[in-house]
């Protein structure tokens, strides 16, 4: 059978408890005078004036001051019938917790106090006087074992963190140098929690204990002049117990999730006091402006025009984002959680003590409206719901493969593009390679035909002057006087017989050269002559046309050979024309 069916939505003020501790070495030592007196049977806290000091330069008036908690714990002295020892502690309102715990519902137990007063004694306590997180966790496991819920199966989880100058850090993760800080988020279905934070399942309280030592030796401490070992953080240990179960008559799943947080605040602490410098001065201050942010939440919860706007919005807003200790413990201050704050004082320091104690006395007027974490579901909705399930994780298995497919895929065609790259750069490479070397055998070339190049040259302007005289000679034929009678060249033809310097000269007649006359056969008939002006010029014409075409052929001949030498390179090119 299921526990009794608690109340769904319990309303209620958040719980407020007060603790004095006995006196430490230090207090001992300078015979510190005790400013507390508490009375357990109406749980009246009573902070005494201290006598006055007579030496002392500031004259202020002191007065006592009374405060009525749900609970004052008098841990102060050992010998008085009344003494709380950690177990009163714990059986006093912790066990009360746990049930909420088992029922159903999320809860929150803080303590809040000045540096050195026993928070940490209160919360986590020693190996020998365990405190009410090792008792709560140990008894949980008892629970268990012991008196389990017919048909119900128990998953416990714990987590443990610490908010250290406004950085989240994992207790339970391996410590990392730079630390690793996680990030805050929220959910309209989970509320404010820590991204990425390690939760690791429990079967036992050997288990819990295993992780609560790896995280106090992981947790922010330091020595001061009020601690030898002060929390320099604010540290959460947080239990998530879920109970399923199953009922066999009506075939229906309930499923209670449930969440305790066990918090240890960082004490505050005046810089006076702690003689603080440096690192510890700075922690100081953080840890001082989170619990003033702490203080104008649980001043603006506890403000009663809030708790009386009934459902209608309150003007003030809960600056709860100020911090990132509010903003995380939003939900336990002022949502779905029934909360406890464990005011823990010194029994010697009159400021300090009545500060702790007005911020406790404005905390037991806040309300919180806890309701239980359940989940109830027929058989055929738990089908559905796995069934709906099992299809959510056949889709995200096809897109898992297909991103996977994908990548592979991007992954070869990255190879090929890569190696295609290589392929062009190599070509590319032995492209530049091969112009060199044919850079190199071109000029090797044209240095080797460039004298030829110049001979060929020169040779074709001789032959331009040559034309261009042959051509002014037959233009401007040379006229010979007229022949000297008896003379041995003149012929009695009138012709002349050319001697060795020009034409060869033909005794037997055979034909020679131009044939020359004189001026006056020149002047006169000379039909009788064979030879007259109108000849001259059409020669001359002739030979014009000739020479020009010669010219032309030449420019053409040039223009080849420019072309092959471009096309074929000089050598080739003259294989070309040889050939033709
Ligand atoms: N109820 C108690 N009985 C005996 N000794 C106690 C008690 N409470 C605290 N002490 C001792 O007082 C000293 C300071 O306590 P503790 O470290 O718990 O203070 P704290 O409030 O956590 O300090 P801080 O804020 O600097 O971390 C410790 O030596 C602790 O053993």
């Amino acid at each position: 059978m299921l526990a009794p069916p608690p109340m769904l939505d319990d309303a209620g003020n958040v719980k407020v408890v007060v603790r004095c501790r006995a006196f430490v070495r230090r207090e001992k030592e300078k015979g510190t005078q005790c400013l507390i007196r508490m009375d357990p049977a109406t749980n009246k806290t009573t902070l005494l004036a201290p006598v006055e000091d007579t030496e002392s330069s500031t004259r202020r008036a002191y007065e006592d001051k009374e405060f009525v908690f749900d609970k004052s714990f008098w841990s102060h002295d050992e010998a008085d019938p009344y003494y709380a020892h950690q177990e009163d502690v714990y059986r006093s309102f912790g066990e009360e917790f746990l049930d909420h715990n088992f029922n159903g519902y999320h809860t929150c137990i803080f303590a809040y106090g000045q540096t050195g007063s026993g928070k940490s004694y209160t919360m986590m306590g020693s190996p020998d006087n365990p405190g009410l997180i090792p008792r709560t966790c140990e008894e949980l496991f008892e629970r268990i074992r012991d008196e389990p819920t017919p048909n119900t199966s128990y998953h416990v989880q714990v987590s443990y963190f610490e908010v250290y100058n406004e950085h989240v850090r994992d207790l339970l993760a391996a410590r990392t140098s730079p630390s690793m800080y996680l990030k805050i988020r929220e959910s309209p279905k989970d509320g404010v929690y820590v991204q990425g934070l390690t939760e690791t399942e429990v079967k036992s309280y050997a288990d819990v204990e295993r992780l609560m030592r790896i995280g106090d030796s992981s947790r922010t401490t330091a020595s001061t002049k009020m601690n030898d070992t002060s929390s320099r953080s604010h540290a959460v240990f947080t239990i998530r117990l879920k109970q399923i179960t199953h009922s066999l008559l009506s075939d229906e799943t309930i499923e209670r999730t449930a969440r305790m947080r066990l918090v240890d605040l960082a004490g505050s602490e005046r810089a006076k006091s702690t003689e603080a410098t440096g690192q510890r001065l700075k922690e100081g201050g953080q840890i001082n402006k989170s619990l003033t942010t702490l203080g104008r939440v649980i001043a603006a919860l506890a403000d009663p025009k809030r708790q009386n706007s009934k459902g209608r919005r309150p003007k003030e807003v809960v600056p709860f984002r100020d911090s990132v200790l509010t903003w995380l413990l939003k939900d336990s201050l002022g949502g779905n959680s029934k909360t406890a704050m464990v005011a823990c004082i010194a029994p010697s320091d009159y400021d300090e003590t009545l500060s702790t104690l007005r911020y406790a006395d404005q905390a037991k007027r806040i309300r919180t409206r806890a309701s239980v974490n359940q989940d109830c579901m027929s058989a055929a909705q738990r089908d559905a719901q796995i069934s709906e399930m099992a299809e959510q994780i056949r889709s995200l298995q096809v897109s898992v493969n297909a991103a996977t497919i994908r990548k592979r895929e991007e992954a070869t065609e990255l190879e090929e593009y890569q190696r295609q790259v290589a392929m062009m750069q190599r070509l590319e490479e032995e492209n530049r390679m091969v112009a060199d070397s044919r850079i190199k055998a071109l000029t090797a070339e044209v240095e080797e035909l460039r004298p030829m190049n110049i001979a060929l040259r020169s040779e074709i302007d001789a032959l331009r002057r040559h034309l261009a005289l042959a051509l002014g000679e037959l233009k401007n034929p040379i006229v010979l006087p007229p022949p000297i009678p008896g003379s041995p060249e003149i012929e009695q033809d009138g012709f002349i017989r050319v001697d060795k310097r020009g034409v060869d000269l033909g005794e037997d007649g055979k034909e020679n050269s131009i044939p020359i006359h004189s001026d006056d056969e020149m002047s006169g008939d000379d039909s009788d002559s064979g030879y007259d002006e109108g000849d001259h010029d059409e020669l001359a014409q002739e030979l014009q046309i000739e020479a020009q075409d010669f010219l032309k052929d030449l420019g053409l001949f040039r223009r080849k050979v420019g072309g092959d030498v471009e096309r074929f390179g000089v050598r080739q090119a003259l294989h070309e024309i040889i050939g033709n």
